[in-house]
């Protein structure tokens, strides 16, 4: 039975629709926007159908920013417009969307009710529905363009005599109702979160106090749906025939014949609630199988110093270790179906407590939360240059630097396989995301906002809250104070913390799988040079075919130097000072420096 509307309803004479204006929420289990609406439909006796719009704003090219105000209308006097060059979905992305929002049309029409796609601004297309109709969202108040879009639907039913309601769903773990303090005041800390939320200690344990704030658990698919209103039109519908092919959708919502093509060769997790929830259920079989995180391989464990962190620590267990990116270990890889809303948070913890990695699964969805709360607290000011935090530092545009960081050449082994897995799959491990945004920041210099606006682009799993709170860490503009958001301040003008963690990755892939799988060009570099080829001399470049300047290009930061490393008096630990060959590495590095520095030049030009 569905729930009971919880105050009693004034129903007009002229009842048109119940619409469930599906958005980052395309499933039908554990769903409560939809339950609720179902459920109203049903008790009032009114027809139901669900609508989902591809809002051309969030998919074309466009400036960096506002998409909902490009006439500053509601913004502050100083905001200034910019072009960082980056649409804001890619048509791989988009590709994903279009399987999720089938996959949902599928579901709905094999319970008898209907999904009408359409491709147009929310307001005018929920705008042209008959006068009665009450519509149901989930609300997304941890993005500011979202938000502006609510409003803008809300205000064209209510002229045209009809009704936007919201419901908080389970796009959050908390429910609103459920939280012990109002999200203005939520505490700033990731760990007094935790506690504020009844965890024992977020981050090792699942274990919570007695009291503690609850975690809805999931909510069925409504078990019957109403009658679909007859003969409802919408101006924008998208045609069965177009929805149905993938290629004539991406021509339909803009993308080039190129863009196209380019992305149809791609592999990409398949869109879907049935597809996530099989994904789920793979990650759980395999992790009860798997050893607990304590008994993993351990690694060199060395964190960039963003978010609070200690010294480089050998032996330690490190789940984003290259290795274990394919194991339960490293990470569910759920990311993009909780993105667009095809599987909850609720779900994936209630499923994670069957296996090992529940505090983990516990601590990483946290995280999520984390963000989420973070949105919401600070909303616009997430996006600002100089963040709630208000920092003042000079931050470079040079558009040939982004784009050499945005494709993968930069000359820094590592980070180009980075970037080039993020181009090719659109999924980068979060210690990759770290790693190439911490390098933009403080290595190039860069506005942190055009790598935001570029993994907006391209992540398959993009997250407003997600994406630029993570990137408020690792830029260090969040709020500031004592919190995982105040880390150090502290320029690093010999790219100490780089080289610390590229010396980390050197220790823990010495053959440089992971490097030679994204970066062909240096497929022929032997291992001794894969993470740093600025130490090849002439000969060894003549010998392996990757001539630097030529065929891969000259660091944009210099030779860095993963010998010496050292971090607040701590030795590297997989640093042996009296190896011989880093003695020898050390020679050649010096030698290099000078000619290096020529070649870098050069490139620069
Ligand atoms: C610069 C940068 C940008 C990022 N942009 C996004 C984004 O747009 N969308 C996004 O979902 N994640 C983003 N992340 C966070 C993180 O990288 C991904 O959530 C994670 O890699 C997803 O992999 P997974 O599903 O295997 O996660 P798991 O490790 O299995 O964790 C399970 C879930 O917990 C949540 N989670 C885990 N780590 C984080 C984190 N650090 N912050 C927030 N949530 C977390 C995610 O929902 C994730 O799916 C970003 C991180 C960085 C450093």
């Amino acid at each position: 039975m569905e729930p009971a509307a919880k105050k009693a309803r004034v129903v007009p004479t002229s009842a048109g629709p119940c619409i469930w204006w599906a958005r980052n929420d395309l499933r039908v289990q554990d769903n409560p926007v939809l339950r609720a609406v179902v459920g109203a439909a049903l008790v009032d006796k009114r027809p139901f159908a669900a609508v989902f719009c591809f809002d051309p704003r969030f998919l074309d090219s466009s400036p960096y920013g506002r998409v909902t105000d490009p006439e500053f209308k509601k913004s502050i006097p100083t905001r200034k417009e910019i072009t960082f060059s980056s649409r804001k979905t890619c048509a791989l992305r988009a590709r994903f969307w279009i399987q999720c929002v089938r996959a949902l049309g599928e579901e709905l029409e094999r319970r008898g009710s209907r999904l009408l796609v359409c491709r147009g601004k929310p307001e005018d297309v929920l705008g042209a529905l008959p006068a009665g109709s009450e519509v149901k969202c989930l609300p997304e108040p941890v993005s500011i363009e979202q938000t502006d879009v609510e409003e803008f639907v809300r205000a064209r039913l209510i002229a045209g005599g009809s009704k936007l309601r919201t419901d908080p769903g389970a796009m959050s773990l908390y429910h609103p109702d459920d939280l012990p303090f109002h999200p203005k005041d939520r505490p700033d800390s990731y760990t007094g979160l935790g506690f504020a939320l009844g965890w024992k200690d977020i981050w090792t344990s699942a274990e919570r106090e007695e009291g503690a704030a609850q975690i809805r658990g999931p909510v069925p698919a409504p078990s019957v749906f109403p009658r679909v209103p007859a003969g409802l039109q919408l101006p924008g519908h998208i045609p069965a025939d177009v929805l149905a092919d993938e290629v004539k959708m991406l021509l339909h919502l803009g993308y080039s014949q190129e863009e196209i093509d380019e992305v149809q060769g791609q592999s990409i997790p398949e869109g879907g609630e049935q597809a996530a929830r099989l994904w789920l259920e793979q990650w759980v079989a395999e992790a009860k199988q798997a050893k607990p995180p304590e008994e993993q391989p351990s690694a060199v464990y060395w964190d960039l110093p963003c978010a609070g962190q200690s010294g480089p620590t050998k032996g330690a267990v490190d789940p984003m270790q290259w290795a274990n990116l394919t194991t339960s270990l490293g990470g569910m890889r759920v990311s993009c179906y909780m993105a667009v809303g095809c599987i909850t948070a609720r779900e994936i913890l209630s499923r994670a407590a069957e296996t090992p990695f529940h505090a983990m699964a516990a601590h990483r969805l946290m995280w999520r939360e984390f963000h989420r709360m973070y949105a919401i607290k600070y909303h616009r000011r997430v996006a600002w240059l100089q963040g709630p935090a208000k920092v003042t530092r000079t931050w470079d545009q040079n558009p040939e630097v982004a784009e050499k960081w945005k494709k993968g050449l930069t000359g820094v082994p590592y980070i180009d396989a980075c970037q080039r897995e993020l181009l090719k799959t659109g999924w980068l491990a979060y210690k990759g995301r770290k790693t190439a945004a911490h390098f933009l920041v403080f290595d190039l210099w860069m506005d942190w906002r055009i790598g935001a606006f570029h993994d907006e682009e391209r992540l398959l799993d993009y997250d407003f809250a997600m994406n630029y709170g993570n990137w408020a860490v690792v830029s260090k503009i969040g709020n500031g104070g004592s919190s995982a958001w105040d880390g150090s301040r502290d320029f690093d003008p010999e790219h100490w913390d780089l080289r610390f963690k590229l010396r980390a990755e050197q220790a823990n892939d010495p053959a440089g799988e992971y490097i030679r799988r994204w970066v062909p060009e240096l497929r022929g570099v032997g291992d001794k040079f894969v993470h740093t080829p600025w130490l090849m001399s002439d000969a060894d470049m003549k010998e392996c075919g990757c001539v630097l300047g030529r065929d891969y290009p000259a660091s944009l930061v210099g030779p860095l130097d993963l010998v010496n490393c050292s971090w607040g008096g701590d030795e590297h630990p997989s640093q042996a000072s009296d190896d011989p060959s880093y003695t020898e590495l050390r020679k050649q590095l010096e030698e290099k420096d000078r000619e290096l520095a020529e070649l870098r030049a050069g490139a620069a030009k």
